[in-house]
């Protein structure tokens, strides 16, 4: 009980890479992925990152951070809010000036989040599995500092992802609206297509890691 510090996380991975999705797409970016999701999404690429990691303080998980030579954090997982000690840490590294995103599936409560740090949303589709988690109420709290992305596997998911971006008027609400393929599940160039007919005021997001180095962990 003693060893786990009252700050302490639990940590599958933290790497150096550039962003791969979102607004921030392709600038050099740490990722600190904090072990641990209750959900179950059918697509998930990031499995690995359910069980195991390492027990780390927040100082420790500060002084890798510092260790890369970034101006940018994306903390993820996992679902990073699972674990409480996930606020300290995003208050933290917006005290040391970085600029910092969370990724996070919405199944939680984003109010607590530190003002500084761009939320970026995930809304679950039906072919996700786990539409029914998603918080509708955490749109309300969102701001322009933040951001929502579908991942979309099929046109039943277009859909749904685009009756919901009128039906909560998000790209009112937020800043940026991403609309992303589940990866090799559904083409990027037939979603591209998809948001050209209907002129949807959305971003087309194409997971850039994977362009460049493949599905894989630490990347
Ligand atoms: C691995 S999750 C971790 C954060 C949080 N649990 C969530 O779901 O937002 C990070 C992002 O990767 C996306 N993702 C996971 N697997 C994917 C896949 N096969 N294709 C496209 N995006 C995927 C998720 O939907 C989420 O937006
Ligand atoms: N390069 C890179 N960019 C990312 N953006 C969000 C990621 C995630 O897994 O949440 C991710 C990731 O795993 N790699
Ligand atoms: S919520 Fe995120 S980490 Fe959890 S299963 Fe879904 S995509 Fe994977
Ligand atoms: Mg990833």
């Amino acid at each position: 009980m003693t060893s786990l510090s009252k700050e302490s996380l639990r940590v599958s991975e933290i790497f150096y890479s550039l962003q791969g999705e979102a607004r921030d797409s392709g600038l050099p970016t740490v990722f600190v992925r904090l072990t641990g999701c209750p959900l179950r999404c059918t697509y998930c690429d990031s499995e690995y990152a359910f069980y195991g990691g390492e027990r780390m303080a927040l100082q420790q998980v500060l002084l890798r951070v510092r260790s890369h030579p970034a101006h940018h954090i994306c903390v993820t997982g996992g679902e990073p809010l699972a674990q409480p000690n996930c606020l300290p840490l995003l208050e933290a590294l917006c005290n040391e000036g970085y600029s910092v995103t969370l990724e996070t599936s919405g199944a939680m409560p984003v109010d607590s989040v530190d003002s500084r740090v761009s939320r970026v949303v995930d809304l679950k589709t039906p072919a996700s599995g786990e539409q029914h988690r998603n918080r509708m109420e955490n749109l309300q709290v969102l701001t322009r500092h933040d951001q929502v992305k579908f991942v979309i596997c099929n046109r039943e998911d277009y859909g749904w992802a685009r009756f919901t971006l009128d039906r909560y008027r998000l790209s009112e609400r937020v800043g940026e609206v991403l609309f992303s393929p589940s990866y090799k599940q559904l083409g990027a160039r037939q979603l591209a297509e998809w948001i050209l007919e209907d002129g949807l005021p959305v971003r087309l997001q194409i997971q850039l890691h994977k362009l460049l180095w493949g599905d894989l962990p630490g990347v």
